[in-house]
């Protein structure tokens, strides 16, 4: 029998998050742009998913959609067993107060006319019913936990610079004790020191607090730090995932393999020889409404890959949907389709 993506993917205690063959399209009419084409993706209880790919790729999209920010053209959605597909975001709210998030602007999604202390205490008046006096207690302890001093409850957002406010937005996706947390691109705006300070801070709240993350990153070194899974998409279309070691270090889509060789590293030479490998991705691109999204680019490109979209298979511990790696070939093993199409 096919087994289905879940049973492929490692199973934790329970799947949080299940996105199952979610599609996202904008526009209306003959305007509409798929932005999410049949993405089928799940993060378990304490468990990182890094989401991966260009500028354009739907890694936000996706995020939104989750949050109920972005309406869902077709799919599901759950979180913790109950289908949000539908709940609009206003009151998604009252029954996600476990899934929280953390936004790339650490400028533009702390209101700057709230003190720090106003800014954390309402989700707890509101998601955790706490009496004022808990809720200021609660808040000296969100401010220790990521780092700021005590004295920052009385400040407004204008009086710390880009880190502590991103410290800020933690501290305040952290204060209804959630058990996901999606960071989409979280340190993206942030200068090169700062980035690494808040990526550890959220290494460690992870190992403190058991959380699990749906981590929205471009920068496939820092999905590999944090991550135990990796999912790469290409317009709107899961690639290749899998373990995060093994997605990064031996990628098998020639998608995930050009985003590695995208990657900045520091020795000089191997970076002189993955600018040459960067070649096969800055070619101009050509939509493939049938075929696979990457033909248009891809340097193992044959005629199937224009014409069908190719299945998902499973190899070794990833799963790819690549027609170098047709179905029902290879070791029994280690191969094998998982589904019709990606
Ligand atoms: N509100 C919107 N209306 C119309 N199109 C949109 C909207 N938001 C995103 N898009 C389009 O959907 C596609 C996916 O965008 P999305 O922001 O999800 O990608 P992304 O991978 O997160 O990119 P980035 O890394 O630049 O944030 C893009 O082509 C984008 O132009």
């Amino acid at each position: 029998m096919t087994p289905t993506p879940e049973e492929v993917q490692p199973r934790t205690d329970a799947w949080l998050l299940e996105i199952d063959h979610l599609r996202v399209s904008y526009g209306r009419r003959r305007r509409t742009h798929t932005a999410v084409d049949d993405v089928t993706l799940n993060v378990g209880a304490g468990e990182a998913v890094g989401l991966v790919g260009e500028s354009g790729s739907g890694k936000s999209t996706i995020g939104r959609a989750v949050l109920g920010l972005t309406a869902s053209s077709s799919g599901r959605i759950r979180f913790e067993d109950t289908d949000i597909t539908s709940v609009p975001a206003e009151r998604r709210g009252a029954l996600t107060a476990d899934l929280q998030v953390v936004f790339q602007d650490p400028y533009g999604s702390l209101n700057p006319a709230r003190t720090i202390s106003q800014t954390l205490t309402e989700p707890l008046l509101t998601h955790r019913a706490m009496t004022a006096e808990q809720a200021r207690a609660r808040v000296q302890g969100l401010l220790d936990q990521v780092g700021l001093p005590a004295d920052a409850a009385n400040r407004y957002p204008a009086a710390f610079s880009g880190g502590q406010r991103q410290r800020i937005a933690i501290a305040r996706a952290l204060a209804s004790n959630p058990k996901l947390v999606i960071c989409d691109e979280p340190v993206s705006a942030l200068d090169l020191s700062t980035q690494a300070q808040i990526l550890n801070l959220l290494a460690d709240l992870r190992a403190d607090l058991g959380l699990a993350y749906l981590f929205i990153g471009h920068n496939l070194a820092v999905v590999r730090n944090l991550c135990d899974r990796v999912v790469v998409l290409y317009r709107g279309q899961v690639m290749e995932t899998g373990p995060a070691a093994q997605v990064t270090g031996h990628p098998l889509h020639p998608y995930t393999a050009a985003l590695v060789a995208a990657a900045p590293v520091a020795d000089v030479a191997a970076q002189r020889e993955r600018r040459l490998a960067r070649v096969t991705v800055t070619e101009p691109l050509t939509v493939a409404h049938s075929g696979c999204p990457f033909a248009g680019r891809c340097p193992h490109v044959e005629d199937i890959c224009r014409q069908q979209r190719p299945a998902r298979v499973k190899v070794g511990e990833s799963v790819v949907a690549c027609h170098l790696f047709p179905s029902g070939k290879g070791d029994s093993h280690t191969s094998g389709s998982v589904d019709e199409k990606v």
